[in-house]
């Protein structure tokens, strides 16, 4: 497998390569040079086959013998060893849970078969791997259980102070061994830049060997074309065909990585981007200026994202042709009001409990029908973190019908472990420099 830079894509690298730079010194994003498309013998036959025989197969495609067969093959088995059910709410509503791993978020899928990918590329005795991670609030969790104790590796994880959930944080803070945790008295963005910038700083990167476990590293995306086509696998079982994605947007790593299987040959009728109110990008497709902008903080505090990171990277799926992107994606934008409305009516309906994300995909869908017209496609919500981790949102009745899976519980009353940071650069270099990884 090949890839190049979206800023200087007459350059490629391998796999490898790029799952340890994650980012070209160009500050590009890498991206596949030629995305193979999947057989239609495959696709047409997609429902007989199990989660893993259908990554497999994705995987296999697109890594083009980066992996041998049947390492990768052992990879996808240990790293996506739970389900993702879609689960049918109404005849042509349906919710795609994502938040059965370890983690109980989506970032599951990325960040153990992205850990499991690093481990088989190193060899023995090479410097020790340092994976630096900026997180709004699941990604960091996911890292950590997918390199707890990974051998040579220490992973260093940045989050906005005081803007993740108790429980998110916990997950962030009490790992301990080769993971630790840096609060940052700013956004997710300031996160995300501080981390960027690590990248293209001459002195870190003579000292240590840095890598990225964000969703800027290709390693994170290919593995979440997993469950679209395993989603599509599942409808077609039910005997539909015709399908939309709604997917709670943030950094759009998500989105990306269903467009990824779009451009495979996964047949998807309409993709929806849904966002909180930092709505960078449903903002672009109504006024075609893309201005990112500091982000704010909402119910949906994973998404609080104003400068998402993979845009760039489906603006290049699309040669920046945003009248192209509009053909098969729709944005819409929800307030914290709506959100909460859109939790309420949808344990109402249906007596199920989503997260705040999740509610956000479920009412774009309603815009999406209204708007479009499209009264008979089937539509699939996201169903992106467990609610179990953000109990401020639900009272009562609903409060009472979450189940707190075993892994919480272990977390409550651990002590928090962190380090606070401001948001300049020369703090947080220092700090990296200062330590002994
Ligand atoms: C629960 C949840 N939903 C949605 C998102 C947004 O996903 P993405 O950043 O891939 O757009 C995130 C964060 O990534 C999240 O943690
Ligand atoms: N919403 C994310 C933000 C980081 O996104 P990533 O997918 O680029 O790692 C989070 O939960 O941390």
């Amino acid at each position: 497998m090949k890839l190049y830079s979206t800023n200087t894509p007459g350059v490629t690298v391998d796999f490898k390569e790029a799952v340890f730079n994650s980012m070209p010194q160009d500050k590009g994003l890498y991206m596949p040079v030629g995305i193979p498309v999947l057989d239609r013998d495959f696709i047409e036959n997609i429902e007989m086959y199990s989660l893993s025989e259908i990554a497999f197969k994705v995987a296999d495609s697109i890594l083009q013998g980066a992996i041998p067969k049947n390492e990768l093959k052992a990879i996808i088995e240990d790293a996506i060893n739970f389900p993702a059910p879609v689960i049918k709410l109404d005849d042509r509503t349906y919710v795609l849970e994502l938040f059965h791993g370890p983690s109980l978020a989506f970032k599951d899928f990325g960040a153990r078969f992205m850990s499991r990918v690093m481990s088989y590329f190193m060899t023995e005795g090479e410097k020790t791997l340092n994976v630096l991670v900026a997180t709004s609030g699941d990604t960091g969790g996911a890292v950590a259980l997918g390199f707890l104790g990974v051998p040579n590796t220490q992973v260093t994880i940045l989050y906005p102070k005081g803007k993740v959930s108790a429980i998110q944080e916990l997950q962030l803070t009490t790992n301990g061994q080769n993971i630790r945790a840096v609060e940052v008295n700013g956004t997710f963005d300031d996160c995300q830049a501080l981390v960027k910038q690590a990248f293209t700083d001459k002195e870190l990167n003579e000292k240590f060997r840095l890598t990225s476990a964000n969703s800027i590293n290709i390693a994170r995306l290919i593995p979440q074309t997993f469950y679209y086509f395993n989603a599509y696998a599942q409808l077609k079982r039910a005997g539909k065909t015709e399908v939309v994605f709604s997917v709670p947007s943030g950094n759009f790593g998500n989105i990306g990585a269903g467009l990824l299987a779009w451009k495979m040959g996964l047949p998807v009728k309409q993709f929806i981007a849904a966002t909180n109110v930092n709505d960078t990008v449903p903002a672009f497709f109504r006024s075609g200026l893309y201005e990112p902008k500091p982000s704010v903080a909402t119910l949906s505090n994973a998404m609080d994202v104003g400068n998402p990171s993979n845009w760039v990277r489906i603006m290049n799926l699309f040669n920046n042709d945003l009248d192209e992107l509009r053909k098969i994606v729709s944005t819409g934008s929800y307030t914290d009001i709506q959100t909460g409305e859109a939790v309420q009516t949808i344990f109402d309906e249906y007596d199920y409990v989503v997260c705040p994300h999740t509610a956000i995909a479920w009412a774009a869908i309603n815009d999406y029908r209204k708007s479009s017209g499209d009264d008979n496609s089937t539509a699939v919500f996201l169903s992106t973190a467990h609610p179990c981790k953000f109990p401020d949102v639900y009272e009562g009745e609903m409060a009472g019908k979450i189940t707190i899976p075993e892994q919480v519980k272990t977390l409550l009353g651990k002590p928090k472990q962190s380090v606070e940071l401001g948001v300049d650069f020369a703090g947080f270099k220092e700090y990296l420099m200062g330590s002994e990884l």
